[in-house]
Parts: structure tokens; C-alpha cells; sequence
């Protein structure tokens, strides 16, 4: 997991995820499959990219009652997947019930899925949390504070920006994951990205995986891209 490059798969449906995956030939992937790949292909698509060798993030951001969550992170945990999320904004008995649902759905012989709880989305500015969800701290606080309640529901991370991740690493120690989307190379635009951050800073700040999507899946060459954000990534440069 640590210092993993995650390839978010937003596509519409698996023949445009085996096109784009088409140039990475026998590269080993780490990929994120989200709502709209999962809603539109169902459970056979992680098969699909298992038979590939692929690790895979299944990221369907939970949130619901705690009885809701245990179940359904009963059905994830036998799908082959090796991360799964929530939202922290869930609280504390519904995280723990998603690590119950976890450990009763996980084959035997099988490692159990981590969990990480999304704290903040990285779409999200501090005006948006002061003035729409009325948290009266900063966004920084909004996040470790959520960090903190993740870690003590037994969660294994949370998906942040780079921006609060030394602080979280700071505060919880340097097991405890941190999962950044909001990436973009110093040239790129931001889009719907309100606190994004390059592969660099993300190093920088001792995240421990990065999340790329459009950088990466809707560049002209995205296996070329995908190499250049993975060496300013790892710190490679040529
Ligand atoms: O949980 C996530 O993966 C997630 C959380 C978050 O706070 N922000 C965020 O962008 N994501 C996901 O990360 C990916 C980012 O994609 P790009 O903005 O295209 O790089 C998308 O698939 C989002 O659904």
C-alpha cells in the first residue's frame, strides 16, 4: 500500500478500462474502481482486473447506519478487493461496524481489506466547511479531527489532501495511511480539485499513496503520463 500510485478507472464501462490499460501491457497496477465503473459493471469487473494482477481500491465512500455498512462491508470484504472506504462524517460506531463487517465477510486464509474513512473530499475549501456544513474550525482541524476519529474506530487510514498529511502522520504516526487524490503535475489544471497538490509535495509531506485520475486517463498518452507522475512520485528524475 505504502508509496503506491493509485490509477482512478473513471470510465463508463470495462471496454474503455481495457483500452486505457491496453499500453501498460504486464505492469502491475494499483487501480481505484469507483461508483460509476461499479454501478455500471457490477462485481465482475474486480474480477476482471484481478485477472490481471491488478490491487485493487474499490471506492464506494459508505455512509450510512452503522447495521447497513456492517453489511455491506461483509459483501465487499469476499470481492478480492484490497481497500475499501467510508465517510468519517458516518461516526464512530458505523467506521467500527465496517471493520466488524469486514472481518466476518473476509475468506479464510485471506487478508482483510483496509479501510480508510474519507474526511474532507478534496473538493471541498475551507469557506464550503464554515459556511455549509457550519464547522466552526478550521478545515485542518475538520480533518485531523476526523483522522483522529477513524484511527480510534479502528480504521487502517483516511483519504486526505497532501495539505493536511504531515500533521495527520504528525498526530497518529506513520502506520497510519494516508491516501491523497487531488494530484496534479505543477502544469495541470485543478478542475472540480479545490485543495490539489503535486506528486512532489505529495512526497514531501510523507503521504503515503497517491490517487491520480484525469492526469492520467485523460492524457494524450496516459501510459506516458503515468510514468512521469510516478517518477515525480518516487523521486526520480531524469
Ligand atoms: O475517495 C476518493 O477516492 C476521493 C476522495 C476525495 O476526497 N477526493 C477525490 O477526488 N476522490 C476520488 O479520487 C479521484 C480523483 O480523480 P481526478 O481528480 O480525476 O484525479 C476520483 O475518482 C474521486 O472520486
Amino acid at each position: 500500500m505504502k508509496d503506491s500510485l493509485i490509477i482512478a478507472l473513471d470510465f463508463p464501462n470495462k471496454g474503455q478500462v481495457l483500452e486505457f490499460l491496453e499500453p501498460f501491457g504486464n505492469e502491475q497496477l494499483f487501480v481505484k474502481v469507483g461508483m460509476e465503473l461499479f454501478y455500471a459493471e457490477g462485481p465482475s469487473i474486480i474480477d476482471e482486473l484481478k485477472k490481471q494482477n491488478h490491487k485493487i481500491f474499490l471506492d464506494l465512500k459508505l455512509h450510512d447506519i452503522p447495521n447497513t455498512v456492517k453489511s455491506a462491508m461483509k459483501v465487499l470484504a469476499g470481492s478480492g478487493c484490497d481497500l475499501v472506504n467510508v465517510h468519517a462524517a458516518g461516526g464512530s460506531e458505523m467506521m467500527a461496524a465496517a471493520i466488524e463487517g469486514l472481518d466476518a465477510g473476509t475468506p479464510a486464509g485471506f487478508k482483510r481489506p483496509a479501510c480508510i474513512a474519507v474526511t474532507q473530499l478534496t473538493s471541498t475549501s475551507e469557506i464550503q466547511v464554515n459556511s455549509e456544513q457550519l464547522v466552526s474550525v478550521t478545515l485542518q482541524e475538520s480533518v485531523m479531527n476526523y483522522a483522529a476519529l477513524a484511527k480510534k474506530s479502528g480504521l487502517d487510514g483516511v483519504v486526505c489532501s497532501p495539505h493536511e498529511g504531515r500533521f495527520i502522520h504528525s498526530q497518529l504516526g506513520t502506520e497510519f495511511l494516508t491516501v491523497t487524490p487531488g494530484i496534479r503535475p505543477a502544469d495541470s489544471s485543478s478542475q472540480d480539485q479545490k485543495r490539489a497538490a503535486t506528486p512532489e509535495f505529495a512526497r514531501e509531506q510523507g503521504i503515503s499513496a497517491i490517487v491520480v485520475g484525469r492526469p492520467i486517463t485523460r492524457a494524450l498518452n496516459p501510459f506516458e503520463s503515468y510514468l512521469k507522475i510516478k517518477n515525480e512520485w518516487k523521486g526520480v528524475y531524469q
